[in-house]
């Protein structure tokens, strides 16, 4: 007899639906974890779905039995609503190793470090949206997101975040990251709205231009003399006449990395979640403060050469990504064969997901994980340890392509952020603090932004134009 791994009672037709908290299923799944175990099957209506909840059982199957588990699963919706393009949610085989290779040749560790100084420039710009608007911190932070990722992919500067084509994204990844997590996709087949088919048609037809408008910028630009180097115009640089496989394939690489809503959203959510620690946190923020006055002092901003020399914002940056994680629960893979692990059968086609808030809550390793503490990063000799939460981007050969520019953007916004201004809780009307409680996808809350004691508005922009 077959034995599943051990998962909650399910209902005869529903599964676990009921069950699940559609919000944060990764807590329903970490708490049915310490019932059954590491390895946590349920069922949502008929599709079987296999939790990995600790990082030991996530490497021994997503890493070393890859040929099996590096398959992504398939929703008929996703298709309809036009994102069958998307390199992230591709069936394991030629097509997706074609993407992955064009994405590996522009986002690989050293291929990436050409882009560093758009995305700084991007972060400088930042600095200044937040000077001038700091109550808008939110909507600033997402577009730092989408522009070093329409730079890098494109060579394309949004004029702000009006600008037309990034309005069209936002919608278009919207519609498609509804559309696109299992959960999501089980449920809407099963209780589609009365539009649902009229927005699955709108999104097509959205997808299509969105994937071609900024594709077609770069080949002016070529043909102009005026392209800027990013993916793009990289990849067709290297490309043979008239291959017209290949110039899809570039499309849809591209559009994948600015479409998938996710991995624009991801950085823009790290660094809420680090606005929300900065003021929930006060003595975290004045060590680092201490930590950049004594490497890059008050005269200057901070650059990617500074980084070695900063060990506190690493740890920061590294609490940051595990304290709240951008994405929760992973990007679901799928089984290509019946496996058998630890005396459990896994079948064929089952949905596997990693439960990275699980891995990065697990109380033997982060004790008092719901603690932001970058002190946790140290060796008792004082020396960051090696623990670089590489979790977070997932296992295997799926893992986050663009882990290197994430990082890098991430980093050096955290640390502009940190050496110009200091967060605090915003007041309301009688001067009181206003409480906020963290969540993993925070919505805009109140905090104060305003240049740190040291700084004014004329030094902090006058450094920003040192750096045009
Ligand atoms: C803080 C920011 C980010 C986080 C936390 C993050 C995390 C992840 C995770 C967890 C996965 C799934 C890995 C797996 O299947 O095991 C993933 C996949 C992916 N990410 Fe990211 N990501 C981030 C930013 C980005 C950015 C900026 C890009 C694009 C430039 C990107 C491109 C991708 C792609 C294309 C995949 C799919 C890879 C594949 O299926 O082969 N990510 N990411």
């Amino acid at each position: 007899r077959v034995l599943l791994p051990s998962g909650p009672r399910s209902l005869p037709v529903l599964g676990n639906v009921l069950g699940l908290n559609p919000n944060k299923p990764w807590i329903t799944y970490a708490d049915w974890a310490k019932v059954h175990g590491d390895l946590v099957y349920s069922r949502l209506l008929n599709q079987e779905i296999i939790v990995f909840n600790s990082e030991k059982v996530a490497k021994d199957l997503l890493e070393r039995r890859a040929n099996n588990y590096s398959d992504r699963p398939q929703f008929i919706i996703i298709a309809l609503f036009g994102g069958s393009f998307n390199s992230a949610l591709l069936n394991y085989g030629n097509r997706w190793r074609l993407h992955r290779r064009l994405f590996q040749q522009a986002f690989r560790a050293d291929a990436a470090m050409i882009y560093r100084p758009t995305q700084l420039r991007k972060v400088h710009q930042l600095l200044a949206n937040l000077l001038e608007t700091p109550g808008e911190y939110s909507d600033h932070l997402q577009m730092l997101s989408t522009a070093v990722i329409m730079a890098v992919a494109y060579g394309y500067d949004p004029a702000s975040r009006h600008d037309p084509l990034v309005m069209a994204v936002e919608r278009t990844a919207n519609m498609l990251a509804k559309a696109s997590t299992p959960e999501g996709a089980a449920v809407l087949s099963v209780f589609p709205f009365s539009d649902f088919k009229r927005k699955a048609l709108e999104c097509q037809e959205l997808t299509v231009n969105v994937i071609e408008a900024p594709f077609q910028y770069v080949k002016q630009n070529i043909a102009a003399g005026t392209a800027k180097p990013s993916m793009v115009s990289d990849l067709l640089s290297r490309m043979k006449a008239d291959d017209d496989s290949y110039e899809l394939a570039i499309k849809h690489t591209s559009a994948s990395a600015f479409l998938g809503k996710h991995f624009r959203s991801y950085t823009a959510s790290a660094l809420k979640i680090f606005m929300l620690a900065m003021f929930l946190y006060p003595d975290v923020q004045r060590k680092a403060w201490l930590e950049i006055d004594s490497v890059v002092g008050q005269n200057r901003l901070p650059d990617f050469n500074d980084r070695p020399s900063l060990p506190y914002i690493e740890a920061i940056l590294r609490e940051t990504f595990r304290w709240h994680p951008g994405v929760p629960l992973g990007v679901s893979h799928a089984t290509m064969n019946d496996d058998h692990f630890g005396g459990y059968f896994i079948p064929k086609g089952a949905i596997v997901m990693a439960n990275i808030w699980a891995m990065s809550h697990n109380e033997d390793k982060y004790p008092d994980s719901d603690e932001f503490k970058p002190e946790r990063f140290f060796m008792p000799d004082g020396k960051l340890n090696n623990d670089n939460v590489s979790f977070v981007f997932g296992f295997g050969r799926r893992v986050c392509i663009g882990r290197h520019i994430a990082d890098a953007t991430v980093w050096a916004a955290i640390v502009s952020i940190l050496a110009a201004f200091s967060i605090t809780k915003a007041k309301d009307e009688q001067g009181n603090d206003i409480e906020v409680s963290p969540q993993c996808h925070p919505l805009p809350y109140p905090c104060r932004i305003e240049p740190r004691s040291g700084m004014s508005s004329e030094k902090l922009m006058q450094m920003i134009n040192s750096h045009k």
